[in-house]
């Protein structure tokens, strides 16, 4: 597999905000989202065997595996590498941009999805397969990436269209415009969850965090 980078840090983003996990960024994307934060994970990259991979992940001591990328579902070899990891009894987080069907993913208690819907903001909505959340059970999630009015309408409109039931994260570009986005949050009564990149707060925007 190509592997961009692995490194252990604490989860900042979605609804396992804070918790210590080992991250695998896979290399390649097929989107190019207007504010994307990793574009240096859509080239670069080292040939890596699943079993190196795992052993990375095993010398981590980490309990949980976030997967990401680049867009980590575009590499055929994942579904091997999820598979190994719940054998051995790791817990997955999967980050995926919603633009690939999700439903060859294992229905699992351990495997849990992040699933972008890309806002407008992103220019790349219409990449969207929204046959998706069909797919999503009850503990996975879905996260809108927010930069403004426009992209906050669509999120809301999307909401109400598809009747997500799942938890929805709200999530501002860049960690800007925290408080914006909260108050309109709260102002229109909305039944989301708004949150930071963690990550970012803490270490700024570099690899590897
Ligand atoms: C780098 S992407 C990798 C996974 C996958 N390609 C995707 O887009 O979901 C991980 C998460 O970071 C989010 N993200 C990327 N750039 C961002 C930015 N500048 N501000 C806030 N979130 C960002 C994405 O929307 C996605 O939820
Ligand atoms: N700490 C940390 N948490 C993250 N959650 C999702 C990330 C990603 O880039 O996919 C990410 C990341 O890059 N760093
Ligand atoms: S889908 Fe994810 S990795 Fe790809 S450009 Fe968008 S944010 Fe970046
Ligand atoms: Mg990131």
């Amino acid at each position: 597999m190509k592997v961009n980078e692995m490194f252990t840090s604490i989860q900042g983003e979605g609804i396992y905000i804070g918790v210590p996990m080992f991250f695998v960024r896979l290399t390649g994307c097929n989107l190019r989202c207007e504010w994307c934060d990793t574009e240096y994970a859509f080239y670069e990259g080292e040939e890596m065997s699943i079993d190196s991979i795992i052993k990375k992940v095993e010398e981590s001591g980490m309990k949980w595996v976030c997967i990401t990328g680049g867009e980590p579902l575009l590499q055929e070899e994942v579904y091997k590498l999820i598979d190994i990891l719940l054998r051995k009894d790791y817990k997955i987080l999967v980050e995926t941009n919603g633009s690939i069907l999700i439903d060859k993913l294992p229905t699992e208690e351990n495997l849990v999805i992040s699933l972008d819907i890309k806002t407008p903001s992103s220019k790349m909505e219409r990449a969207m397969r929204f046959e998706n959340l069909n797919y999503l059970g009850p503990k996975d999630f879905v996260k809108f990436v927010i930069m403004d009015e426009n992209d906050f309408e669509y999120a809301k409109k999307i909401i109400e269209k598809y009747e997500i039931d799942k938890e929805i994260i709200f999530q501002p570009v860049g960690s800007t415009n925290l408080k914006w986005l909260a108050e309109k949050v709260v102002e229109e009564k909305l039944n989301v969850r708004v949150l930071p990149q963690l990550h970012k707060i803490i270490w700024g925007n570099k690899r590897g965090v």
